[in-house]
This record gives structure tokens, C-alpha cells and sequence, in this order.
């Protein structure tokens, strides 16, 4: 038997998309680690799965699975990639697309240039619901084997801890971004962010991905920069977020009202794997 799939990426963050409309996807986390490879397998950061959706006034259901067999409540690449899959293959007409996640409901829109433009709901600083298990702060301080290190702990769906850095190419990302990744005190582990601000409106990150390592870019990482950093007072309300795969507009009015993020999704190829 074969599957088949299509290849895609948000900036670099890469997809393995997979078309379960009409044949239901029934793979565990073994296989998806096997596809994940990128050595012995298709090799991708997240596989997306399409799925008919489960209540009313929603079009789809999209599934969302780490390079490490774990699912996962939001990705905000995938989000955009996902868009574009069900619009280019013919699976809606609608260019406002209403879809339901782990994390609830989100609403996309395509826009004339291609680029994909997403609501990703308002940012949520309860540290009970990432999970962190802390009392609620601005600022975090928590030590890692390169010293202590102060974090802002947002979720965007799923679970993300920001720190601010001087310059992201010397950030500690591969010491401090797995340290944080499983520390005890995010029982169901966490995305980490490392944040350089260039200046009111423009953020510079690296985002060591929970579930995938460093990622060349991560869209809910990028929204929990924009939160955490708005909640601190150091950026506008308009941000470009350059990420080392490109960049991605992030506007955000403050508490009370949704984040948005708009930026691009493309498709590599497509293809089909014996299962
Ligand atoms: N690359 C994604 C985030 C994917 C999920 C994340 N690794 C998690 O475990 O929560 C993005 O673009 O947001």
C-alpha cells in the first residue's frame, strides 16, 4: 500500500502534508519517527494531517505531529502550510478558511499574493495552562548549566518560554533550548525562544522546537516573541520577526484582542511512500 503526501515549508520549517479527507490516518508515533528521518525517511520538522472535521461551522479538522511521533496542540507554519494545501488541491473555494485544532479554532485567509494571513487567537500568560508550574510572574528566573537565565512563558495554543539575548547568533541554543526543553517544571515540555531586539519593530529569533530541536523557523514561536516581548514593553505593536529561514509580520494590539501573523507557505513537491 502507498501514501501519499505532499512536501511543504513555512520559511524552512518543513511538512510532510497528508490528504485524510476521505481515507482515515491510522499511523502511531513509530512510523511517523521512521518519516521524520531525514536520513532513512522523507525527513520533515512537523507532519500535518487533514481530517474531516468533528463539529459544525468549521471546514476541516488539521492534526499536528513533532519530528519525535508527538502530537501537538498548534503550529503556526503548519497553520499557513495547511491553507495553502486545502486551497491549491481543491479541497474549499473559500479563501477565509475556518479550521479546528488541538487548540480550538483558528481562522486563515489567503491573501492575493499567496502569503497566508492567520489568527492565532489572544496570547495566554496562565502559567497552568502551557503547563509551567510556577506562579504567574512577568519574569521567570530559572537557572541551566550555563547560568540563570530570566524567561517569559506564554502559550499560543501550545506551550512556548521566551529569553531575551544580545545577539542570536551567540545565543546557547543548544544548551540552554533542550536544558529548558524538559525541564521538570513544564511537565509536557516546552518550545524555547531565543529573542535579540533589533530595535521597537523588528525582532531577530531562534526557536529550539520541542519535539524537533532547532527548527529554521517557528511561527507560534515567533507570536510567544511578540507577546512576551510586548508584555515587557519593548516592541510595538507591529513586528517583522526574522527567523533564519525569512521573515514573518506579527501585529498585536495588547491584552483583550487576537495576534496575527501573516507570512508565506510553499509546496517542494509531492509523493508517495509504501506504508
Ligand atoms: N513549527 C511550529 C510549531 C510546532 C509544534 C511545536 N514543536 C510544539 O511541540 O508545540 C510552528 O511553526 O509554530
Amino acid at each position: 500500500m502507498t501514501l501519499k503526501f505532499t512536501k511543504m515549508h513555512g520559511l524552512g520549517n518543513d511538512f510532510m502534508v497528508v490528504d485524510a479527507t476521505a481515507i482515515p490516518f491510522d499511523f502511531g508515533p513509530q512510523q511517523i519517527r521512521r518519516w521524520a528521518d531525514r536520513n532513512f525517511g522523507i525527513g520533515f520538522d512537523q507532519l500535518l494531517v487533514v481530517e474531516p472535521p468533528s463539529q459544525a461551522g468549521v471546514e476541516f479538522r488539521y492534526r499536528i505531529f513533532n519530528a519525535d511521533g508527538s502530537e501537538v496542540q498548534q503550529c503556526g507554519n503548519g497553520a499557513r502550510c495547511f491553507a495553502r494545501f486545502v486551497y491549491d488541491k481543491g479541497l474549499t473555494q473559500n479563501k477565509e478558511i475556518v479550521v479546528e485544532t488541538a487548540s480550538g479554532v483558528i481562522v486563515l485567509y489567503i491573501e492575493d499574493n499567496g502569503w497566508v494571513r492567520v489568527n492565532m487567537g489572544e496570547p495566554n500568560f496562565d502559567p497552568q495552562v502551557l503547563p509551567f508550574e510556577q506562579a504567574l510572574q512577568e519574569k521567570y528566573p530559572l537557572q541551566t548549566p550555563v547560568g540563570e537565565v530570566e524567561i517569559g512563558a506564554v502559550s499560543m495554543g501550545n506551550p512556548h518560554a521566551v529569553l531575551l539575548v544580545d545577539e542570536v547568533e551567540t545565543a546557547q541554543v543548544e544548551v540552554i533550548g533542550p536544558f529548558l526543553e524538559s525541564h521538570p517544571l513544564f511537565p509536557e515540555r516546552v518550545n524555547v525562544g531565543f529573542a535579540e531586539c533589533v530595535d521597537r519593530q523588528h525582532v531577530r529569533l531562534r526557536v529550539y522546537e520541542r519535539g524537533s530541536a532547532e527548527t529554521l523557523a517557528c511561527g507560534t514561536g515567533a507570536c510567544a516573541a511578540m507577546a512576551v516581548l510586548h508584555q515587557w514593553n519593548l516592541v510595538d505593536d507591529q513586528v517583522l520577526i526574522s527567523l533564519p529561514g525569512g521573515d514573518l509580520q506579527i501585529v498585536w494590539n495588547g491584552p483583550g484582542g487576537p495576534l496575527w501573523m501573516t507570512g508565506p507557505a510553499e509546496t517542494v513537491f509531492e509523493g508517495e511512500i509504501e506504508v
